[in-house]
């Protein structure tokens, strides 16, 4: 993975790709610190070759600080981490080129890859069907919604086709119903493309709605790691309200008490 500044933006493409690992990403025992503060003690973490792992921790337990790490913007003191292949990063906001429009910021994706304009064009485009926004490849960031920017922010960090996806609360800055909407696009994008997913999130319930496992960070370790019970609806992909597990309401508590919400119970 690559940090690219280009004018006042930074953004990170992938630009290669191993071969096929059982994990996307692998962290153990990693510490790190900024001077006498220690942020992250002792971490040992795996993501799937295919899973989606949500990580969340009350602000300031680390999170950003992991993810840059596996980003490869960071390094540890301690410990190891490596990544299948270098990983794609998408943000709260989309930090999308302004200068340039929707496709050529979607071709920017392969910017360290191999690949030919027309062959990197015609993926950009295959790419932002995929994320259903096959008529805005001519238009300017700036006429788009923060959804539509959102999805042309995974589009840009999915056309390289990264084995590990690192999302730092990509959908945060949205209203609830295109959040909603962008939970579904993200389980079809990861049911039609095999990444794993590192989803940092302040948000529970979005953790339990999209994820394998749920990772709680608290002063830099991990407190709890709970599998999610018939992710995201299960085979079918029903994730209706009416399909959520019986056991999800208690997980839900579980983790508000790790995260320390007063309110845990209800
Ligand atoms: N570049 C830096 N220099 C010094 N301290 C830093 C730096 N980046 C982060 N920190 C400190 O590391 C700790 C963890 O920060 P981090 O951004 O990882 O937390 P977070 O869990 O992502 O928080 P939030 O949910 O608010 O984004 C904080 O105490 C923060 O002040």
């Amino acid at each position: 993975m690559t940090a690219i500044a280009t004018r006042d933006l930074e953004v990170t493409v992938p630009t290669a790709r191993n071969d096929a690992r059982a994990y996307a990403a692998e962290v153990e025992n990693a510490s790190l610190g900024y001077g006498d503060n220690l942020v992250l003690r002792d971490v040992t973490l795996r993501v799937g070759a295919h899973e989606i792992v949500a990580l969340i921790g009350r602000s300031g337990s680390g999170k950003s600080t992991l993810l840059r790490l596996l980003a490869g913007l960071s390094q540890t003191e301690s410990g190891t981490v490596s990544t299948a292949g270098f990983p794609a990063v998408s943000f709260q906001e989309p930090r999308l080129f302004p200068w340039r429009t929707v496709l050529q910021n979607v071709v920017f994706g392969l910017v360290r890859e191999k690949v030919g304009k027309a062959e990197a064009r015609e993926r950009a485009r295959r790419t932002l069907d995929e994320v259903g926004l096959t008529d805005k490849t001519g238009a300017w960031p700036a006429q788009l919604s923060g959804g539509q920017a959102q999805r042309v922010s995974l589009a840009r960090a999915l056309v390289a086709r990264p084995q590990l996806l690192l999302l730092d609360e990509p959908f945060g800055a949205l209203d609830a119903l295109t959040r909603r909407t962008m939970h579904e696009l993200l389980i079809s994008l990861w049911r039609h493309n095999r990444f794993g997913a590192l989803l940092v999130t302040h948000d529970v319930d979005e953790a339990l709605r999209l994820a394998d496992r749920v990772v709680v960070l608290a002063d830099g370790r991990i407190v709890e790691d709970i599998a999610v019970p018939d992710p995201r609806g299960g085979a079918a992909g029903d994730d209706s309200d009416d399909a959520v597990d019986p056991q999800i309401p208690r997980l839900r508590a579980e983790l508000l008490t790790a995260l320390g919400v007063a309110d845990a119970a209800r």
